[in-house]
């Protein structure tokens, strides 16, 4: 569904990615792990066209996208959560959804249908973006990305800055997208055990490149090694 193939990217003379090799299949979810400043968010960056220097091959459905602009590219079914959420302070949770009809103006779901997807959002539909809470705004921008009907989600960092209990129940979240949508991933993480527990197979990253790669279950049995690869 999606192939990377040789990826570099680059801000301004500064070199960040190596040579980047990733698969996602159809339906699948796939972990991206890496410490900080590994070059996660980069490679969803340039995924979605939002890094200026690229090189390198980026396939999707057996067509190139590299170098497309960012709303070409979610209207080809990408979705792209930032890690900041980029939620709309002083619009509604409902506004806030719509603003993702865009991606898909023909195909969009209804915000009903992205509700039931989201229950937790259903009571928030009429209060401000600004006040929820930081797991609210994470369900928020996922249903921002849903409603344009993505085939292929790209989450930058989405237990960042959140409480144990409400990285479960995100994890339930986007367990169900996973096993009752059949929304393929992408899941960059700094947390091992959140994103193996919610992908079937992972690539660790560090200073840009791709130094691993395996099912989550070869992942698990080489923790000691892996974690030392995320700093932790
Ligand atoms: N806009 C930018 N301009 C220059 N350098 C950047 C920019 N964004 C990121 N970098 C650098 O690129 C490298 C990779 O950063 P990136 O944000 O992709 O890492 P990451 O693995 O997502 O880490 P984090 O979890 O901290 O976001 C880092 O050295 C970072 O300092």
């Amino acid at each position: 569904m999606m192939k990377v193939s040789g990826l570099d990217a680059f801000y301004g003379s500064s070199h960040v990615l190596f040579d980047v090799s990733l698969e996602i299949g159809d339906g699948e979810s796939v972990a991206l792990l890496g410490r900080n400043g590994a070059g996660k968010s980069t490679t969803l960056k340039s995924i979605m066209g939002l890094v200026g220097s690229t090189s390198g091959t980026v396939e999707w459905r057996g067509s190139g996208i590299r170098g497309l602009r960012p709303s070409v590219i979610a209207r080809r079914g990408v979705a792209y959560v930032p890690e900041d959420r980029r939620i709309f302070p002083d619009l509604t949770v409902e506004q806030n959804l719509r603003m993702g009809r865009s991606a898909n103006p023909k195909g969009a779901l209804a915000v009903e249908e992205v509700l039931e997807m989201l229950p937790l959002l259903a009571p928030l539909v009429d209060r401000p973006g600004g006040v929820l809470s930081g797991g609210e705004q994470q369900a928020l921008a996922i249903g921002r990305a849903l409603i344009g009907r993505p085939a292929l989600v790209l989450l930058d960092e989405p237990s960042e800055g959140l409480a144990p209990l409400i990285v479960e129940s995100l994890g339930q979240v986007i367990n169900d997208l996973r096993t009752q949508q059949g929304i393929s991933m992408l899941l960059c993480e700094q947390n091992r055990d959140f994103a193996l527990a919610l992908t079937d197979r992972a690539y660790v990253l560090d200073g840009g490149r791709i130094v691993y790669s395996g099912t989550t279950a070869e992942i698990r049995a080489q923790s000691g090694d892996i974690d030392r690869l995320l700093g932790v």
